[in-house]
């Protein structure tokens, strides 16, 4: 990456420091740890969770390059589900459990019932091969898994995570409906201890390096890995593994100002509520839609202000689907809630618990931005 990539990447991404030997807590909405504790170090977890991340995302590139319609299969909840999303999931878990047998469990997104199915063999052997190729390219294992291995690898996500010991977090592609567009997508790797998260990692192979919406640079590189661990600041480097940068969200401090990012399906995230939201504040840029985590990744980059996330009724949120965004969010100083102003919590197994969306910010704009969310959810009601 040359001199100038820094340069024009954004005023609010500065050069790396080293980081910390041991972690100390800090100003924490994300159920990370919030007490005044010298905490662990989880450097080893953080490098196996980036070598993990960086292997799928280069899977998932490959699969997407070659979509065939082939390769969808629908789950029941009729949610997509690619060869890239159980074989990213594979791999993912294949190297974590490499790197620490003794201690290993995994909360994913998929699982191999789908695939165990008659009709399902060819598709298993597709998965075990891009699995494979992953492996023999990156060369540090030196094993070649068979079939019943990759679908015991996509298994051992199973756990159901908690608020005891320490369980991976895994969505192996997060915007499925992106990836299948062509558009953003996210593998998100996070790490729970005792129900708090304390490292993320997100890979966004299709994010420019550069800041999205910028008419002066010209987005022609894409991939970036962002990663944080607890209490040791949020940091971006592209896919390719070259130099990193640590990254802070947006000091915006007038709503007008601000531009807000939301889901980019409408049936994710009430886009009437958050334009009403927005109205309220002031916020004269039109809203930026994207697809996946990459929200996050890019908000900590100070891309925009803020995320707003309202889904339909009776839609319950998944902790794979925000435990690495939020703590690279919260490491990069911003701030993520519920619409009641609660932090997320994400020790009560697969599902997050909350009051009707998530709203991410920096420090200084979530008290307006809670206000508006409020007056908003209630004028809806009242109207209903
Ligand atoms: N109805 C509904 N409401 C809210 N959220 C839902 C809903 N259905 C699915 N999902 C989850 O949304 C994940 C995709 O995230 P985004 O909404 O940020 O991206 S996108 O706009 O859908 O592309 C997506 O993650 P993936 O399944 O990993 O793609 C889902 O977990
Ligand atoms: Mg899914
Ligand atoms: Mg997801
Ligand atoms: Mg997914």
């Amino acid at each position: 990456m040359s001199i100038n990539w820094l340069r024009v990447v954004s005023p609010s991404i500065v050069k790396l420091p080293p980081l910390l030997p041991f972690s100390y807590s800090s100003p924490s909405s994300c159920s990370c740890f919030s007490s005044v504790v010298v905490a662990m170090s989880y450097d080893k977890e953080l490098t196996a969770a980036k070598k993990a991340a960086s292997l799928a995302a280069r899977l998932c590139q490959k699969v997407q390059k070659s979509l065939l319609q082939s390769d969808v299969q629908s789950k029941n909840d009729r949610s997509p589900v690619t060869v890239a999303d159980y074989g990213s999931q594979a791999l993912v878990s294949f190297v974590l459990q490499q790197e620490f047998p003794a201690e290993f469990s995994l909360v994913g997104e998929e699982d191999s019932k789908d695939l165990r199915k008659d009709g399902a063999q060819e598709l298993v052997e597709r998965i075990t091969k891009l699995v494979n190729d992953s492996l023999v390219s990156d060369g540090s294992y030196g094993v070649t898994l068979s079939t019943e291995d990759v679908l015991k690898a996509i298994d051992s996500g199973k756990s159901e995570g908690g608020s005891q010991g320490r369980h991976w977090v895994l969505d192996p592609i997060d915007g499925t409906k992106g990836f299948l567009r062509g558009g953003q997508y996210a593998i998100a790797l996070a790490l729970l201890d005792r129900g708090k998260v304390v490292l993320g990692v997100l890979a966004c192979p299709n994010l420019p390096l550069t800041p999205i919406n910028d008419q002066r640079s010209p987005n022609n590189e894409v991939g970036c890995l962002f990663f944080a661990e607890v209490g040791g600041g949020s940091y971006m480097q592209p896919l390719d593994g070259s130099s990193t940068v640590k990254v802070q969200v947006s000091g915006v401090e007038n709503p007008e100002e601000a531009s807000f990012f939301e889901s980019y399906e409408a049936a994710h995230s009430m886009h009437d509520l958050s334009s009403l939201i927005a109205q309220k504040l002031g916020v004269k840029a039109p809203p930026v839609r994207i697809d996946s985590q990459a929200k996050y990744g890019a908000l900590s980059r100070g891309d925009g202000a803020i995320y707003m996330r309202l889904p339909h009724k009776g839609y319950r949120e998944k902790i794979w689907d925000h435990a690495a965004g939020c703590i690279v969010v919260t490491e990069a100083g911003g701030v993520v809630m519920d619409a009641a102003g609660n932090p997320l919590d994400f020790s009560k197994g697969k599902l997050l618990d909350l009051d009707t969306g998530i709203i991410v910010t920096n420090q200084k704009l979530m008290p307006v931005l809670l206000k508006a969310v409020r007056e908003s959810l209630e004028e809806k009601a009242s109207s209903l």
